[in-house]
């Protein structure tokens, strides 16, 4: 194993496959390249196709906690600047779930030095999915509230699974609000109207209510959903790259623009708001019902 190269995290490192993580995994095949490290998240790049599967591997529900964002956003990076890479599917390793948004304990009871440095994570791995030049589909094979919702959403295209689901950003039911760049992606994705209810009455939808308000393109059973991305996935790889990609470009800038002048600001904004005592408050009640759910 190479020893670490000094001024380079050991994550960084392992991503690029310089070191082999203890009790991880670096496989290299002529196809497939996966990176396989003890920590939340799996890349396979299919290197035929071009069509990296990123998954989220954080049992029991992949809350998004700092080390997960940092990992995401570095396996993100990675994916923009290989040459090779044309897409990338967004899905998970944990049945049941696709994500269940932001880990709460990173926002209860935490210090603000913890609380920006979270955010600006939350913020980097965001600004690297709705930002990408590759085509970015989200394989929703469980439920996906919140923070689970705005990773889906910065896809380009959503299938979902139907059944007992539920996909939307609840942010208020749990006595937060959702931030301006959550909303501008939902805005992007299904409108003013619906984007006004759904973040009021923080709803979480069904698949196929889902499907009725354009937040998922479509929905399948759950063993459909792979190959229905990858259906999916030929037709836009047929479209010539750099007309693709200008378009999608010149159709999110303003979005992501709006929160690169004013990250810094964003990130103590946030600390701020969650370290109010009734936000507090709110959060921890919010965290006993989801405890009592199971007594
Ligand atoms: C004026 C102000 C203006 C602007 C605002 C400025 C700033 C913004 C401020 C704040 C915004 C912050 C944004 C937050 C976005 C988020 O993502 S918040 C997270 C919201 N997520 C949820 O509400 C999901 C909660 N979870 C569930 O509903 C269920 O767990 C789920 C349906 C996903 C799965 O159900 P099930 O399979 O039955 O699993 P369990 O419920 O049994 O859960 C298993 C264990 O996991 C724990 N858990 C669940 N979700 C989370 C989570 N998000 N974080 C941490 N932990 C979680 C759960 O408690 C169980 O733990 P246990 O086994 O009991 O220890």
């Amino acid at each position: 194993m190479a020893a670490p190269m000094r001024g380079m995290s050991v994550l960084r490192q392992a991503f690029q496959g310089l070191v082999r993580p203890a009790g991880g995994q670096v496989c290299r095949q002529v196809q497939h390249r996966c990176y396989s490290t003890p920590g939340h998240v799996q890349v396979d790049m299919n290197s035929e196709t071009g069509v990296a599967t990123v998954r989220l591997n954080r049992p029991p529900v992949n809350s998004l906690n700092l080390d997960v964002l940092t990992e995401l956003s570095i396996a993100l990076e990675k994916l923009e600047t290989d040459k090779s890479c044309k897409a990338m599917v967004l899905a998970s390793a944990a049945p049941g779930i696709f994500s269940a948004g932001l880990d709460i304990l990173e926002m209860y009871q935490s210090t603000p030095e913890r609380c920006v440095a979270f955010w600006r994570a939350l913020q980097d791995a965001w600004l690297n999915l709705y930002g990408s030049r590759l085509i970015t589909m989200a394989a929703i094979e469980g439920h996906s509230p919140a923070g689970g919702c705005l990773l889906a959403m910065s896809c380009d295209y959503r299938v979902m699974a139907e059944g007992k689901f539920q996909i939307g950003l609840n942010e208020t039911k749990l006595g937060i609000v959702a931030p301006f760049w959550f909303t501008d992606v939902m805005l992007n994705t299904i409108g003013h109207r619906e984007t006004e209810k759904a973040l009021q009455l923080g709803a979480l939808y069904s698949a196929q209510q889902a499907l009725s308000i354009g937040l998922v393109d479509k929905v399948v059973p759950l063993a459909e959903v792979m190959p229905t991305v990858e259906g999916e996935l030929k037709n836009w790889l047929q479209i010539p790259a750099a007309a693709r990609v200008i378009t999608k470009t010149s159709m999110r800038k303003a979005v992501l623009d709006r929160l690169r002048s004013q990250k810094e600001k964003d990130a103590q904004f946030f600390a701020d708001f969650i370290n109010r005592d009734s936000v507090q408050k709110s959060l921890g009640m919010y965290i006993a019902s989801l405890q009592k759910k199971k007594n």
